[in-house]
Formats: C-alpha cells, sequence, structure tokens
C-alpha cells in the first residue's frame, strides 16, 4: 500500500510538528451560520452550550469561515451556499467552478449545443418532443430559470420543434408563494416561441418535496408522484393551465409551494398534453446531483425496481451535468461536471487513514458522496466504514425536530470509542431540515438537539484523548426571516413576517481543540479569506500529514510553545 501510494504521487509527508495516532471527530452541522444575536437567530434564541463554549472558550481555535459564493465555486458571490458545494468544498480541499457556474459558462459560449449530450438529444428533434424536468426557481441551487430560458431558446434554434417542460416548484430555495412569478415567465417564454411555431408548453408539475426531488433514496413514492405526471401523463389533479394549477393547489390546506400536489396539463377533452413516448427526448435541467440521481436511475435504468413504471419509454436522456461519476449516471449529459479530484478522503484512504462516516439519510450523502467529489462508494473498503441512520419519512421536519441527531452521535460515539478509526466524520442535519420548514419554533428545538449531539461526540474524542473539528457547511438556521436592504424583517400591514426558508450568505464558524490538539496549535491570523475548502488541509494536518501543495493552505499552525488559553 505505502509502495503504491507513493508511486502514484498519494504519499503526504508527515507534519513537522503534528504526529499520528490521534482520532480526529469532524462534525458537520448542516445550515448552521453566524450572524448577530436577533430574535429570528434560531441558533443565538436556542439553547446551544456546548457550541457556545467553543466560541467562548478559546479565541484562538474558533474562527469564521467563508462558506457561499466564489469561495465555493459558485458564479458570484451574491449566491447563497449550500449543501453540495459546501461538502464538495470541505472534502476536496480546493476551490472548483461549480455546476451552476460551468452551465452559465456552456450557454454563453453557445458549446452546450456542440457537446456529445445535445447532438444525442438532437437525434429526437425531427420526430420526437423535447421534455425538460427540473426546478422552476432562481436559487441557484439546484438549477435557475435564467438557464431553463437560454435552453428552451436555444434548443428551438438548434431544432426543438415541440417542447414540454415539467416543472418543480420551489419556495426552499426561494420565498414561499414565489413560484408564480416564475411560472409567469417561463409561460411568457414560451408564448414566444410559440409566435414562432414552436409548439412548447408546460405539461406537469408538483412540489420539489413532494413531486421528483428526493434524494438518497429517502422516499421512493416522491420519484414515484413525478414519474406518473411527467412519463404517463397521470396526477390526481388535472388543469388546462399551469399558472391556473399552481394558483388553485396552494389554496388547499397547507399547500405551499415544496408540497404542492402534482398535476397533469391537460386538452379540452382531458388528454394529457406532455406525456413522455418512446422516441422522445428528456433533459433533467437541474445542475446539481444529489435530488436528480433518482429521476436519473428511473430514466435511463433497464432493471429497475424501485416502483412500478407501467410504461418505460424508449427516450433519448440527457442530464444537465453528469450526477455521479462512479456510476457514470446519467450516461448522456449536456455539460461536464467539475472534476473533482484527489479528493481528501481519497488521500486518506490511500495514507492508510480508517476512516468511519455517518448521518442520516436525508444528509447522508452528504459526508460521503459530496464528501468525496460526487463519487458513491468506497475508496478503500477495508479502510473506510459509512452508515446511514434512516430518516423520518412521511412527516415534514417542524414535527420531529430533533430528527436523528442523537442517534447519529451515538454512532459517533461508538465508533470513536471503539479504537478502530482515525477518523469520525458525521453531518448533524438540524438547523438546515428545520431551517427549511420556516418554522422558528422548531428549528429553535433542532438546534439545541443538535448541540446536544455535539456534546456528546466532544465527550467521546475527549474520553480517548482525541481530536475534534466542529464547523457546518452553510447558513439556514441563524437568519429565519426576509429582511430589508437596511437588514430589517420585512412586516406586511398585520405586523407578520415572511419565514426565510433558504439558506444564507453567512460565514459558518469552526472550532478545533481535544486533548489530543498539540499545545502549540491555534489558528493562523493571515488567512482571514479562507472558507470551507481551507479545512482539508487542516484536517489532514490534525492526522499529522503535511497537505497536498494544491491544496488551499490549512488554517492551523503550531508553535513551538504551547498555545496558552487567554
Ligand atoms: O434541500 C436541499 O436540496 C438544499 C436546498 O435546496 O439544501 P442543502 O444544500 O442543505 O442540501
Ligand atoms: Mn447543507
Ligand atoms: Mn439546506
Amino acid at each position: 500500500m505505502a509502495r503504491r501510494a507513493e508511486e502514484a504521487g498519494w504519499k503526504l509527508a508527515d507534519h513537522p510538528r503534528l504526529g499520528k495516532g490521534k482520532v480526529v471527530g469532524v462534525v458537520v452541522l448542516d445550515g448552521w451560520g453566524e450572524a448577530p444575536p436577533d430574535p429570528f437567530n434560531c441558533i443565538h434564541v436556542a439553547d446551544t452550550p456546548t457550541l457556545d463554549a467553543l466560541k467562548k472558550g478559546s479565541p484562538e481555535r474558533w474562527r469564521l469561515i467563508k462558506a457561499h459564493g466564489t469561495a465555493v465555486g459558485l458564479p458570484t458571490d451574491d449566491d447563497m451556499g449550500n449543501s453540495e458545494v459546501g461538502h464538495n468544498a470541505l472534502g476536496a480541499g480546493q476551490i472548483y467552478a461549480q455546476g451552476a457556474k460551468l452551465v452559465d459558462m456552456a450557454l454563453a459560449s453557445g458549446k452546450i449545443y456542440e457537446g456529445e449530450g445535445f447532438k444525442y438529444i438532437q437525434k429526437s428533434f425531427e420526430t420526437g418532443t423535447l421534455h425538460l424536468i427540473g426546478l422552476l426557481s432562481d436559487g441557484g441551487v439546484h438549477s435557475r430559470i435564467d438557464q431553463l430560458q437560454l435552453l428552451l431558446k436555444g434548443a428551438s434554434e438548434h431544432g426543438a420543434k415541440r417542447i414540454r417542460v415539467h416543472i418543480l416548484t420551489d419556495g426552499r430555495d426561494v420565498l414561499d408563494g414565489s413560484s408564480v412569478t416564475f411560472l409567469e415567465t417561463l409561460e411568457n417564454d414560451l408564448a414566444k416561441l410559440q409566435e414562432m411555431g414552436v409548439d412548447a408548453r408546460i405539461a406537469s408539475g408538483g412540489g420539489r418535496m413532494y413531486v421528483t426531488m428526493d434524494r438518497y433514496e429517502n422516499d421512493w413514492q416522491v420519484v414515484k408522484r413525478g414519474w406518473d405526471a411527467q412519463v404517463l401523463g397521470e396526477a390526481p389533479h388535472k388543469f388546462q393551465n399551469a399558472l391556473e394549477a399552481v394558483k388553485k393547489l396552494r389554496e388547499g390546506p397547507k399547500a405551499n409551494d415544496q408540497y404542492l400536489p402534482p398535476f397533469v396539463i391537460v386538452d379540452e377533452s382531458g388528454k394529457p398534453v406532455g406525456p413522455i413516448l418512446d422516441g422522445d427526448a428528456v433533459v433533467t435541467f437541474n445542475f446539481r446531483a444529489d435530488r436528480m440521481v433518482m429521476l436519473a436511475k428511473a430514466l435511463e435504468c433497464e432493471n429497475f425496481d424501485k416502483f412500478d413504471r407501467v410504461r418505460f419509454p424508449k427516450i433519448r436522456y440527457a442530464g444537465m451535468l453528469q450526477y455521479d461519476g462512479e456510476l457514470k449516471l446519467p450516461s448522456h449529459y449536456l455539460v461536464a461536471p467539475p472534476e473533482i479530484e484527489r479528493t481528501s478522503g481519497e488521500y486518506l484512504a490511500n495514507n492508510g487513514i480508517h476512516t468511519y462516516a455517518c448521518s442520516e439519510t436525508v444528509k447522508f450523502g452528504h459526508v460521503t458522496f459530496f464528501w468525496n467529489g460526487n463519487r458513491s462508494g468506497y475508496f478503500n473498503p477495508n479502510l473506510e466504514k459509512y452508515e446511514e441512520i434512516p430518516s423520518d419519512t412521511g412527516i415534514p421536519f417542524n414535527i420531529q425536530p430533533k430528527m436523528k441527531a442523537r442517534e447519529v452521535a451515538e454512532k459517533a460515539r461508538d465508533a470513536i470509542l471503539s479504537n478502530k478509526f482515525d477518523q469520525v466524520r458525521v453531518n448533524i442535519a438540524n438547523g438546515d431540515m428545520v431551517g427549511h420548514t420556516g418554522d422558528l419554533e422548531a428549528t429553535i428545538i433542532g438546534c439545541k438537539a443538535a448541540d446536544e449531539a455535539v456534546k456528546i461526540i466532544l465527550d467521546a474524542v475527549e474520553q480517548v484523548g482525541g481530536i475534534f473539528v466542529v464547523t457546518a457547511d452553510h447558513g439556514n438556521a441563524e437568519d429565519m426571516v426576509k429582511r430589508d436592504k437596511s437588514g430589517k424583517p420585512i412586516r406586511d400591514r398585520n405586523g407578520n413576517v415572511q419565514p426565510l426558508t433558504s439558506h444564507t450568505l453567512n460565514p459558518v464558524p469552526i472550532a478545533i481543540g481535544g486533548p489530543g490538539l498539540a499545545s502549540g496549535a491555534r489558528f493562523r491570523e493571515d488567512l482571514q479569506d479562507a472558507g470551507l475548502a481551507n479545512v482539508a488541509a487542516t484536517v489532514m494536518n490534525l492526522h499529522g500529514f503535511e497537505a497536498p501543495n494544491h491544496y488551499e493552505p490549512t488554517l492551523i499552525e503550531v508553535s513551538a510553545a504551547p498555545y496558552l488559553k487567554s
């Protein structure tokens, strides 16, 4: 193993001052940013003694790092962070131009229409329909409506004569209710295409969390609901107009953009206007992977047993990107994904580090798949163990805001105490998943549960003389209200505020410590602009290795003299 590592350039140099053999507990708090104290800062309001102690206890071992925008490879600094780019950066130690940006560039240059993926689907344009399925939003987390608009125009200029759009409404990365405006924009564009002789229409729809966009195989019924509407043209709700559909369905009890029921658009005779048929082309236009992989499997896999597809049309299918680099799924795609290579997980596996990673289902791929550069599976099954705690299904997370935080922490504790692993890595989901519901009270409970989970892990680290790194992937729970430009919550005539369900632009904390951390180790002061991508080198150091030269620099320095708490 050592020789092989050396030959392929995988061998990491020893750190001059930090030794090996200490277990390193890496905790990623999902959706846990830093913001000023405020009644809408649920992390501030919640009882979080463990995280408070890390912040107050050691100024040289607690700091903030960037988790949004260009620091994580997004197009601009107006782009909020998200789990995919966040965990990619944390695990890869390098900043890659991410899907959002790569698609922007391919559309701007027109290269998207010259690639293999587009040429492949184009073969269906003469006799078949082009179907576009994806999230209708300008959130920039999974997709962007301006990219859809360009693709619609470009596809019709390149020969698509019949286009059907299958929309998923958002309300998670953008304000609830904004689906109506996005839909108006889309209908306007489709009308222009119709004037130019293209038969372009919306064919079906539904809310992202209830229709299609499940992830990590949490609930295949979500994908089935989408399949029935998009492919079979069947749904409990039928309308002749999508705008009317969304407005009407939003009136239902507890209905919102995220959870809108599935609908199909039908003609005057009640016939669906755009089921997916043999000979058609399909593009899933989300660039982000996790919530498209399940649909990609259903559209592409010959052998499929997750639900009864009833009909498996012979189509030409391409993803906006290839969503899984290991499974090569889908096999055709319009834009090549970022080549996230030489991740810290692969380096550490090649240097003999035993790793345990755990999360509950809704975040499982975050600390495995995303962490490893959008690759599923192990680098070395003899050295790694990934464990998933099943998430609650069928209920929104504000009903069970504690989620599986304690269960995940107890698994991590056991892994740390087992002495079998050098790195124990978890994602604690509450700040994010409950934050997305916009329910403040539940989010406060969720944040407390996350803090308690961190305590369980830190206690175990303490017991074995190990080291901990506690950080987060992006903000969410620390700001839960829509604000005006000056930062004041916007209130309507009745004094009500609008909950902010999305992520934020805030930085996230990182804390290091534990009895195994060398007494002279502290955060450097020369990296004020550091971000998530600086964490991988830091973690490698804590395992006793120097990071590779092409990694973003480590956050820590180790002085010969012991670092003293001030
Ligand atoms: O739920 C998701 O898909 C996104 C928000 O769209 O959140 P995260 O990036 O935290 O996974
Ligand atoms: Mn996240
Ligand atoms: Mn989120």
